[in-house]
């Protein structure tokens, strides 16, 4: 577990810390200037937490959700126990509509609810649950990061560009796309990580930028527009990036502008990598085009910290996600294996 106060453990950054009846978040809001833990023993709060991106970030999002669950028991009031976990359930499956890391984790968490016929059993049980959720998690991102590095096949250092972030702060810890930079830069063969600042909510600049910086890794952060210079002239070999829904055809929905990096890579012959662990599979969804894609308030682009960077009430179209088609991957990485050139049959043959 994290040291108390901080935001690092042996095994590196971590955005989320487990006590049995109290749940912490980094608030990620305030990095890179603040490190700042919220303290939650509710559902309500963790889902107002996700709602307003204290944590962010698909596994994340699951693995806080599925603690929220145990707070719910934990805290249940004895009378109707049964009903008050599942309005903690409703509530949290209400607080962001993309990742669906968010219902695979609540899905578990009720099965397991299910099962239980006592609250005492229900509170033990569930808090073991959201503890395995978290923990396969982490395994998971290890396992991911051998598996693309067995995929890149890297006899010499190289550089690659991400876009958001995909690391230690968006899952239980490692990351996922950020997991397989760690390790490049582990083993001697990371030559240079161009990291975009991913407006508007420059999950690169701050978080990206931020969790490299702590753990040594040389990053150059690039303003998003640069990113086609970058392939052009920078000898780029992979995008590497994370995912938030991938769909039964393989089409990926991650952070806006991740689709504009693929048509880039496509042009410019950059291989395009998309790293997620099996709980980002949904394949009850035949393509990108049914997964909802969320928009936040325009507030987040005409403004950074309350300092207007556009004309006050100007109309803002915000999504927050995009859908590139599986055509244009090269590869998805999962702790399950490698889909190459994807399709629905290479993602069947691996998530049935
Ligand atoms: C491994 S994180 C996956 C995904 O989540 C991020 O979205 P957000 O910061 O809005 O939660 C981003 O799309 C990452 O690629």
């Amino acid at each position: 577990m994290a040291k108390q106060g901080t935001s690092s453990t042996a095994m590196g950054t971590v955005a989320i810390r487990w006590h049995g009846s109290r749940l912490e978040l980094l608030d990620q809001r305030l990095l890179p200037g603040e490190e700042h833990w919220m303290t939650l023993e509710g559902a309500s709060g963790v889902a107002q937490s996700i709602r307003d991106m204290v944590v962010r970030g698909a596994p994340a999002i699951g693995i806080s959700a599925a603690y929220g669950v145990a707070l719910a028991a934990r805290h249940a009031g004895g009378g109707d126990w049964k009903a008050e976990i599942k309005q903690a359930i409703r509530e949290l499956a209400a607080s962001r509509p993309t990742a669906v890391n968010l219902f695979w984790a609540l899905q578990r968490m009720e099965r397991v609810f299910h099962a239980c016929h006592s609250l005492d059993e229900a509170v033990k049980r569930l808090a073991s649950e959201a503890e395995t959720i978290h923990r396969e998690d982490v395994e998971a991102n290890v396992a991911m990061a051998d598996h693309a590095l067995d995929l890149m096949n890297l006899e010499k250092p190289v550089s690659v560009l991400t876009h958001c972030n995909t690391g230690a702060l968006a899952t239980g810890g490692y990351g996922t796309a950020l997991g397989v930079i760690r390790r490049m830069h582990e083993k001697k063969l990371l030559k240079e990580v161009f990291a975009d600042e991913t407006r508007p909510w420059l999950q690169g600049s701050r978080l990206t930028a931020w969790e490299l910086a702590r753990d040594q890794i040389p990053v150059t952060l690039n303003a998003d527009g640069a990113a086609a210079s970058i392939l052009a002239r920078k000898d780029v070999r992979w995008v590497i990036v994370g995912a938030d829904r991938i769909t039964a055809n393989g089409d990926v929905v991650n952070k806006i502008g991740t689709y504009s990096l693929a048509v880039l890579a496509r042009h410019h012959r950059v291989r395009f990598m998309v790293v997620a662990p099996s709980s980002t599979v949904d394949m009850s969804l035949a393509s990108g085009a049914e997964v909802p894609l969320e928009e936040r308030d325009g507030l987040e682009v005409r403004e950074i910290r309350g300092i207007p960077l556009a004309p006050e009430g100007v109309n803002v179209f915000n999504p927050v996600f995009d859908v590139t088609p599986a055509s244009m991957i090269d590869a998805i990485v999962t702790e399950k294996g490698v889909v190459h050139s994807p399709n629905i049959t290479g993602m069947k043959a691996l998530f049935g």
